[in-house]
């Protein structure tokens, strides 16, 4: 039995910094890993999939570039090529992943742990063999991995996740998704720019459905601009077919219809990696989902032994997991007393444009009684969306009418996501509407539209 003070079951987003920060501080510390260094975000999540929405991206601005007044001459997508691009930047990231654990003395076990006991670990190691471990401080970092729903037949036909779609190296010709969220549409749209028609199939009545109805309508219009099919409050009864030939029968505005693809992408979200772990050994409890319960200090039922990221309950994102380390190193080492409860929450999606996101949609603010008044500013008005021939998509925010204090905001359209960042530390400042209508930003940039956006609450 070898002991550690520290280990960090996953390299997820988390663990990772976590792991090195532990071992520089002097704490024996191991990290045990199943697959490869990196977890989720670098080797299939973030990392690919912005790569390949940047080749994307470039595919789409070509198909239209007549209108900038610079026709082409015809363009091929070369998707090997775009795969392989996409696995250097993840190797790269993996090696720097690599390196600072190695160089910070962390010690890496390839296989998978499972508790023998409370504190107490068994790891059947990728290689062969088994290694048994102890630490007083246990860190769950196992992430999440696709749900498969029950649906008739579904398991039978070829289908593909995030994971096996982006090694794929011949655009598949027609594309149906399952799910309309995150994946289902950013996946979708980057493969429709790649040359596939693509048929997004969601269960809810709307795209998004945590977002407000107006910032679905909107996405779900510059999706179908690009002629994506998009069919909501769709049940899917029953999957039938074979290799590049799939059929999905659904009910959809109580009519039956069938969807014939050649490929078919399951996007209808993940479950936490737990099975693996054994946790009956140990005292830590799940929920009826199946996430580790934490309390606001990411501490388990069971004292000692903590969960990171997309293995307990809330946001799936990188930049959560990043923080739940944050959080942890803090209240362990420097006597903090950090509570998840009190962070902010942004995120965005990077469909074209972006959907950025921070605080309370209009929705939520209504429905927990604040007094809101909400400004809003078509992009088509923004002076830099109108240069750049870029004008899908909106800026709204949501502001409580007594205080002038931001509570949320939504910003679609061409790097969304840098413009929500921009309201999210005058949210965290304590910046008001008529200061943001009245600074100073340079022009002409989309920021400086944050001004326009909040001369909207005046009429
Ligand atoms: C296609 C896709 C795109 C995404 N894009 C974004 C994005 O743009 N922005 C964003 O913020 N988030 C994005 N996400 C979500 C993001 O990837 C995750 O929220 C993030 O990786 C956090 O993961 P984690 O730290 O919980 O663990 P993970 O990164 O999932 O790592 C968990 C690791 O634990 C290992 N493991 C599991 N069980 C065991 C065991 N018993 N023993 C040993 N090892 C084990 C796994 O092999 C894995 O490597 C995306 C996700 C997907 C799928
Ligand atoms: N840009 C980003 O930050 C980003 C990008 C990709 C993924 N992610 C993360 O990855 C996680 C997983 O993403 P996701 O899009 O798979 O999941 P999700 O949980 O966000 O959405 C799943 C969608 O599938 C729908 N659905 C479920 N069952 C269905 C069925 N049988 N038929 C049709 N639709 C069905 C749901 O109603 C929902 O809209 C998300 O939680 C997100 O946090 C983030």
């Amino acid at each position: 039995m070898q002991k550690f003070d520290a280990i960090v079951i996953g390299s997820g987003q988390g663990g990772n910094p976590l792991a090195k920060k532990m071992a520089e501080k002097g704490w024996k510390t191991a990290l045990i890993e199943q697959r490869q260094l990196g977890g989720t975000c670098i080797n299939d999540g973030c990392t690919p999939t912005k790569t390949m929405i940047a080749s994307a991206r470039i595919a789409h601005l070509l198909s239209r570039s007549e209108t900038w007044g610079v026709p082409n001459q015809g363009y091929t997508v070369d998707l090997p090529a775009i795969v392989a691009r996409k696995n250097n930047v993840v190797e790269q990231f993996r090696n720097s992943t690599a390196k600072s654990l190695e160089k910070a003395g962390v010690t890496i076990l390839y296989g998978t742990a499972s508790f023998t006991g409370v504190k107490t670990l068994s790891v059947a190691l990728n290689d062969g063999g088994t290694q048994e471990l102890a630490a007083e401080h246990i860190f769950l970092n196992t992430g999440a991995a696709p749900y498969i729903p029950e649906i008739p037949g579904l398991r039978d036909v070829p289908y593909l996740t995030s994971t096996t779609l982006q090694d794929e190296v011949v655009v598949p010709p027609e594309l149906i998704i399952l799910g309309g969220s995150y994946i289902a549409l950013e996946m979708g749209q980057l493969y429709r720019r790649l040359g596939s028609t693509v048929t997004i199939l969601e269960k809810s009545p709307q795209l998004m459905s945590k977002e407000d109805p107006d910032v679905a309508a909107v996405i779900k219009k510059i999706l179908e601009a690009e002629d994506i099919q998009v069919l909501t409050s769709a049940t899917t009864e029953k999957i039938t077919g074979g290799k590049d030939n799939i059929q999905v029968q659904i009910q959809t505005g109580g009519k039956s219809a069938a969807i014939t693809g050649t490929h078919l992408l399951v996007a209808t979200g993940r479950l936490p990696q737990t099975a693996a772990l054994r946790l009956g050994k140990t005292n830590v409890t799940l929920d009826e989902k199946g996430y580790v319960q934490v309390n606001e200090q990411l501490e388990t039922s069971c004292p000692g032994i903590y969960a990171i990221g997309d293995v307990k309950p809330g946001p799936a994102f990188t930049h959560i997991s990043y923080n739940d380390h944050l959080l942890l190193y803090k209240n362990l080492f420097e006597e903090a007393a950090l509570s998840i409860n009190t962070r902010q929450l942004p995120y965005c999606m990077f469909t074209d444009p972006q959907l950025g996101r921070i605080g309370l949609s209009e929705t939520r603010a209504r429905q927990e009684g604040y007094p809101v008044k909400v400004a809003h500013l078509s992009m088509d008005k923004a002076a830099r969306a109108i240069e750049t021939g870029e004008t899908a998509g909106f800026m709204k925010a949501i502001v409580h009418e007594h205080t002038g204090q931001l509570l949320g905001a939504a910003i679609i359209g061409t790097e969304g996501g840098e413009i929500m960042t921009v309201l999210q530390m005058a949210m965290l400042g304590g910046i008001t509407a008529t200061q943001l209508r009245d600074m100073i930003f340079a022009h002409p940039l989309y920021a400086e539209s944050i001004n326009n956006l909040f001369m909207t609450l005046e009429k």
